[in-house]
């Protein structure tokens, strides 16, 4: 039973591959409206907390819960958006016709269809780019219509999985600049990084290290707790207090 009112909530999850601890006992609650930023070094266990989130990874011990439900839950796959860390793009479609296909997943048609496309290749600045094939598409513009495409139904979570790896600052601020609107809209967001500045950006930090949460607060918490200026500083602190 669930008793928070938390959007998210993760109690005392672990995660071992064989004999690899890849999660240890993690406890996390996410509230309605907040950007929450997942922070650590590769390997640290960022993918394996995500994934398991929306079910795409199920636990060795503890229970996850979201919207007060608990997972996995095929009822709540509409509420949430999922951008994963590779893309899952089909490169011999084109943009729109990859949109297409996503949007009609989700039961979106026709004009709306239409519109909700237009819509969310204006945030992540695509446009331009419809008809081109995703073949034909960088790196960064594979991320960004990832992005798009994760949008397309307007979840009420979003889970973001390293949505700016390979795009370049200017675009960076804008896609940040789009997800303090959904903010604004009460959406919340997930989102693992290894970028201190975007960190920086977040309501709240979980600093993630070798499978534990080694601390969670805002990004002033984290620095004025560990007298750090910057967030990199303070992740260190707290790794190295750990050890
Ligand atoms: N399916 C799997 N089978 C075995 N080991 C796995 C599997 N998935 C992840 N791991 C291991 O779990 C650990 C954590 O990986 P994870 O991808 O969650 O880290 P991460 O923090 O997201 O790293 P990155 O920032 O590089 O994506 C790694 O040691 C990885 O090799």
């Amino acid at each position: 039973m669930n008793h928070t009112d938390a959007i998210v909530s993760i109690q005392q999850i672990s995660k071992a591959f064989g004999k690899q601890q890849v999660l240890e006992d993690i406890n996390l609650e996410i509230n309605e409206g907040e950007i929450f930023g997942l922070l650590g070094p590769s390997g640290a266990g960022k993918t394996t907390l995500v994934k398991q989130l929306i079910g795409l990874e199920l636990p060795t011990s503890g229970d996850t819960y979201l919207f007060q439900e608990k997972m996995p839950s095929l009822n709540l796959i509409e509420r949430v958006g999922y951008m994963a860390q590779s893309d899952a793009l089909y490169g011999e479609l084109s943009a729109k016709e990859n949109l297409q296909f996503f949007a009609s997943l989700y039961g979106l048609k026709g004009k709306a269809q239409q519109q909700r496309i237009n819509e969310v290749m204006e945030i992540v600045q695509l446009t331009d780019h419809l008809s081109k094939l995703v073949s034909n598409y960088s790196g960064g513009m594979k991320r960004r219509l990832s992005l798009a495409i994760s949008l397309l139904h307007e979840p009420e979570l979003l889970i973001l999985d390293e949505p700016t790896v390979g795009i370049d600052p200017v675009l960076r601020k804008s896609i940040w600049e789009a997800f303090y609107e959904l903010k604004k809209n009460g959406k919340t967001i997930i989102v693992t990084t290894h970028v201190m500045d975007e960190a920086d950006k977040c309501d709240r930090l979980g600093l993630m290290r070798d499978g534990r949460l080694i601390a969670i607060g805002t990004p002033e918490e984290l620095k004025e707790k560990t007298n750090s200026a910057t967030i990199e500083e303070a992740f260190l602190v707290y790794g190295g207090a750990k050890s």
